[in-house]
């Protein structure tokens, strides 16, 4: 069996506001229901695993119950990092399944159905993927003495989510101590040794991490 595992267990600090940025509702329902709702799309029988802190786990039953919302879920205690919450999630997947797994940002509601799929079908061939797209900007490396140096943009992806992985090799990777340049999921893999396979994302698909950010999403769903 497939799985998607959507971590929503963060703080959101540079959101701000008094409603978790998960939960902000754009196009009249919450962020957190547009970004399931994808995963549902693409294959409505795959495993889906939210991870939301302890202490939000009431308030996302009672938004469920709101609007309605049906789409069969099992929730996870979140953690002190992305990387406890993706481990969180993991552990709800038995240690003996076989298929692979997605790990999502929960404040990415707009990737797109076929990125998704495709994600999906490149970690059944290749065991690890993940969707990037181009830098769009010139970029400068900053050195410890804060000057600058102008790099090759060509020689960079922005990375996403879903980030998708063979359930085993997930799980043997998350078995490793944490380390601070974990960032993400691939990460957390490569340092088994393992190569990222990349396929490309789509650009909507944005994280929602500043209030210029929800703007963009409005704009997006007109
Ligand atoms: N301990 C954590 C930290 C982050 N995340 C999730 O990882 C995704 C990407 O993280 P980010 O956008 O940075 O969210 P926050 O950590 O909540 O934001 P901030 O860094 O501004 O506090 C989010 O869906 C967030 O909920 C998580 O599940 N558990
Ligand atoms: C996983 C991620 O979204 C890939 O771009 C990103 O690394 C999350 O970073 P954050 O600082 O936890 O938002």
């Amino acid at each position: 069996m497939d799985y998607i595992i959507i971590v929503a267990g963060g703080k959101g600090m540079r959101m701000g506001g008094d409603v978790p940025k998960q939960f902000i509702p754009i196009g009249g329902k919450p962020v957190l229901m547009h970004t399931i709702e994808r995963f549902y799309e693409y294959n409505p029988a795959l495993g889906i695993i939210l991870v939301l802190p302890e202490s939000q786990q009431a308030y996302w039953k009672s938004l469920c119950k709101d609007y309605g919302f049906t789409i069969q879920h099992t929730i996870v205690n979140g953690g002190e990092t992305r990387f406890e919450s993706s481990k969180n999630g993991l552990s709800a997947i038995p240690d003996d399944e076989e298929g692979v797994v997605g790990i999502h940002d929960g404040v990415r509601p707009f990737a797109s159905v076929k990125v998704i799929a495709d994600c999906f079908e490149a970690a059944r061939d290749e065991y690890a993927a993940i969707p990037v797209v181009p830098v769009t900007e010139t970029l400068r490396y900053i050195d410890r003495q804060g000057g600058g140096k102008n790099v090759m943009r060509s020689d960079y992806r922005i990375v996403q989510t879903p980030q998708v992985f063979d359930i085993s090799l997930l799980k043997q990777a998350f078995s490793q101590p944490y380390q601070a340049h974990f960032t993400d999921d691939a990460s957390v893999v490569e340092a088994l040794g393992c190569q990222i396979s990349m396929v490309e994302g789509n650009r909507e698909n944005i994280k929602l991490t500043t209030p210029f950010d929800l703007k963009i999403a409005e704009t997006l769903l007109e």
